[in-house]
């Protein structure tokens, strides 16, 4: 278990050592390979903002399937859009039993407008086939259904729940500005028997933005292992590569990271 300082999660408030965050962090944590899974607990989230996420959540997939079928669409350039299955289902030689909404939330007062308004009732996720987020982190706070599981020294291990947590990835931009100091976390939702809802909050750059070591991080000693790109270019790239993870890094990386 590591502390993690309060400045560091929430710069707006002072410090309170009586409320001090903690990252849970095995025993999903390899020394060796650099990649974390970080579980947040007493993250200052309220019980009821958290109850209340998933009950909005809920409801939105409950509801009938006319209801939810206009804002179905397995265009990846779509950017508020409900999907089944990944993004690639056209050319996928697997579906997997998920349907996704996915809506941007930045700059909210132009985002909410996409957002669905109505809410009543149907069912179902489950399902997604290995991959590392392509984004910087995300945070999974899921509902009361077991199911994710990460990859770690050659084996899949169950996430868990812990009720109120937060599940922290870190993701192949995070991996590429930290110069693999930090490693994407290569994570998969196993079949249930239940109904199984997860809120994901996938924080990211924006597309145009250009992608590449942090240059505090590289040094002679530690040169850059990615050149700079855009990240909608390698949005588009890991897209079609279907969650190949090294695949998915391949053109990215420069000629001393080649293995
Ligand atoms: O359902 C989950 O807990 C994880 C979802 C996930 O990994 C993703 O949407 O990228
Ligand atoms: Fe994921």
């Amino acid at each position: 278990m590591v502390v993690l300082c309060p400045s560091l999660i929430s710069a707006h408030r002072k410090p309170d050592p009586a409320s001090t965050r903690f990252l849970v962090m095995s025993p999903l944590r390899s020394s060796t390979s650099g990649k974390l899974r970080l579980i947040v607990v007493n993250h200052g989230v309220s019980e009821e903002l958290l109850n209340d996420t998933m009950k909005v959540v809920t409801e939105f997939f409950e509801m009938p399937m006319e209801e939810k079928a206009s804002l179905y669409s397995q265009d990846p350039n779509e950017v508020c859009k409900l999907y089944t299955s990944n993004t690639n289902y056209d050319t996928e030689n697997f579906h997997f039993w998920r349907d996704a909404l996915k809506h941007p939330c930045h700059p909210l007062e132009a985002c909410i407008q996409l957002w669905p308004q109505k809410m009543t009732r149907y069912s179902l996720t489950l399902g997604l086939p290995k991959h590392c987020d392509p984004n910087l982190i995300t945070i999974l706070l899921q509902g009361s259904a077991d199911g994710l599981q990460v990859f770690k020294d050659g084996q899949w291990l169950g996430v868990g729940l812990l009720p109120n947590a937060l599940v922290v990835n870190i993701g192949h931009q995070l991996q590429i500005v930290s110069n693999n100091k930090l490693k994407s976390a290569e994570h998969r939702v196993t079949n249930s028997k239940v109904a199984r809802n997860t809120v994901g909050l996938f924080i990211s750059s924006r597309d145009d933005c250009i992608i590449q070591p942090a240059k505090s991080l590289t040094s002679e000693a530690e040169p850059p292992l990615y050149k700079p790109f855009r990240y909608k270019d390698f949005l588009s790239y890991y897209i079609s590569m279907m969650g190949d993870t090294e695949s998915a890094l391949q053109p990215f990386k420069l000629p001393s990271n080649q293995c």
